[in-house]
């Protein structure tokens, strides 16, 4: 295991949903699990006045996001964790001196032994992270003299390519890109980074991952939530820039990659950046028009509850046109995939939570039992990203008896059955790769820029709104039929279940 040295986080933004609901009870998991350094701190940072007991009653003593956890423990307990958080407005706006800001992280850092060692996490609205990075830089607070300095920056990062662009260049100009680290946090999950082991570890799989073998590659995103209590940002953002631009794409990028040279994150994160490139970027409109399907839940009812539709959602305009739901076709422009289709989706309001991926094999060319067999043929190695965590295999066997009657059969893997492993959440392993200075599962600017450099078209042509539909879909259904029809010669997207191997063509031997 990698060193983590003493240091002081100094969250941006901390007054916010984010700290409370995410940041601080992934640092108590990291606390209990005995994997935070001896001397370690946090600073919030936000405008609201607050001393530094609200802080710590609010984020950890009274936080409803801990409240299970801390019942199980002794109060003396809690107190130490709490004693390490400390709390600093910024006044009325973050364009202030920081030189107040400066003296009070001086002090924290002599009284709590942080050795100059400072994250500073950037969980403000978007529009602030450079004014923030140019006034830290202002107090030295970005030069790494007497310790290391590491800027954590949350999603999104950017609208669109440009302002995406402008970003990356407005914190260089502060920080250097070994110092920046652009969270995702589906790089956090386990699952998400299996891919890698399972495609690279393994001899079985890397040999049948091409176009030889491959027919196409689906991915599911869904969720069974609305836009909840973030109507006001969602409704500018939409599923390709909430999902799809960041998270889902950095999926592909993991499926489609090349084999590293070693683990290194800069070998990891060269292979992305090389497979985020070599997306097709659809130019015409007919491309365009034949390959993205958007949605947006209209009002209906599930399980006998009335649930709103997305324009009557707190924040929403009632007349928008921002999409709840998208589907997307595209290919992959190399060696390894060409003329392989990959269908990706994403949307709120289905019937269930689940993302997955799923690898569909090419039918054996020559089919010696093709009058005997099952309708569908095709082998799929489905990875299983959340909830029920795991993999599955599907592949025919004979059905013992007269004849060679061929069934489907599943040979499966589940991470619950690695029982004795403690599997950390997403933003427990982020925060900690960032305190140990590793930044493999951190996003590199040019791989950011290259993913918009696929999805802009794709929003500049929505955005045109001319002849492009926005398919209304019931909460709690598939979203809009016609997305079916994007998978030629299948015909149909797995719809899957909450259990990997709820599936409507799984089928048991018996
Ligand atoms: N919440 C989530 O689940 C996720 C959030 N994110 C990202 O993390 C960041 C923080 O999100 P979240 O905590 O939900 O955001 P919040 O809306 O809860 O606000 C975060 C902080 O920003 C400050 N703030 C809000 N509006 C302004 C403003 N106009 N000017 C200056 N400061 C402002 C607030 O503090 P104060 O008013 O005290 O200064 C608050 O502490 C965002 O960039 C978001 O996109 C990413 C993924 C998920
Ligand atoms: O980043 C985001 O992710 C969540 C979904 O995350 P998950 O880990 O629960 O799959 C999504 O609800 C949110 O809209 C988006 O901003």
């Amino acid at each position: 295991m990698s060193k983590t040295d003493h240091q002081l986080l100094v969250i941006f933004g901390a007054s916010g949903d984010l700290t409370a609901r995410k940041l601080v009870p992934a640092l108590f998991n990291l606390y209990v699990a005995r994997q935070l350094p001896e001397n370690f701190a946090v600073l919030g940072v936000s405008r609201s006045p607050m001393s530094d007991e609200e802080f710590r009653d609010r984020v950890v003593e009274k936080s409803p996001y801990l409240e299970k956890r801390l019942d199980d423990l002794r109060e003396d307990y809690i107190k130490r964790f709490s004693s390490r958080f400390f709390y600093e407005d910024v006044g009325g706006s973050y364009e202030d001196s920081y030189g107040p800001l400066k003296e009070r992280i001086d002090r924290i850092n002599v009284q709590m032994g942080t050795r100059g060692n400072y994250i500073f996490y950037l969980s403000t609205p978007p529009v602030l992270y450079k004014t923030i990075a140019a006034k830290l830089a202002e107090q030295d607070l970005n030069k790494q003299v007497e310790g290391w300095r590491r800027l954590i920056v949350e999603k999104p990062f950017g609208y669109s390519l440009d302002s995406a662009k402008e970003l990356n260049q407005g914190l260089q100009q502060y920080f250097n890109e070994k110092q920046i680290y652009r969270i995702d946090h589906y790089l956090g999950k386990e699952t998400v980074q299996n891919l890698l082991v399972t495609r690279f570890s393994n001899s079985i799989f890397e040999p049948l991952w091409n176009r030889n073998y491959i027919h196409h590659v689906e991915i599911t995103n869904a969720e069974q939530v609305g836009v909840e209590k973030r109507g006001g940002y969602y409704d500018k953002s939409g599923a390709v820039r909430d999902m799809f631009q960041n998270h889902l794409l950095q999926i592909v990028s993991l499926v489609v990659m090349e084999p590293p040279i070693s683990n290194r994150p800069e070998d990891i994160r060269n292979e992305k950046v090389k497979a985020l490139k070599s997306l097709r970027v659809m130019k015409s409109e007919e491309e365009l028009h034949q390959n993205t399907i958007r949605g947006q839940y209209v009002a209906s009812e599930v399980d006998g509850v009335k649930v709103k539709g997305y324009r009557e959602e707190e924040g929403v305009d009632p007349i928008s046109t921002t999409e709840t739901y998208a589907a997307i076709k595209f290919y992959v422009d190399n060696w390894r995939w060409e003329g392989v289709p990959f269908y990706v989706r994403t949307a709120k309001r289905m019937p269930t939570k689940v993302t997955e991926v799923v690898i569909h094999f090419k039918t054996p060319h020559h089919q010696i039992f093709k009058d005997v067999g099952m309708d569908n043929k095709d082998n799929k190695l489905i990875i299983r990203i959340q909830p029920n965590e795991g993999m599955m295999i599907k592949f025919g066997v004979k059905v013992p008896g007269q004849g060679f009657k061929v069934e489907r059969a599943n040979l499966d893997f589940y991470y619950s059955s690695l029982a004795e492993t403690y599997v950390m959440q997403a933003y427990e392993r982020l925060l900690l790769d960032a305190m140990q200075g590793d930044a493999t599962l951190y996003a590199r600017a040019d791989e950011v820029e290259a993913a918009w450099e696929f999805v802009d078209p794709i929003l500049g042509y929505w955005k045109k709104g001319a002849n492009v539909r926005m398919y209304g879909y019931a909460a709690g259904v598939w979203g809009p039929e016609h997305a079916d029809e994007l998978i030629e010669g299948l015909g149909y997207w797995r719809n899957p279940g909450e259990h990997l191997t709820d599936d409507p063509g799984y089928c048991v031997i018996c």
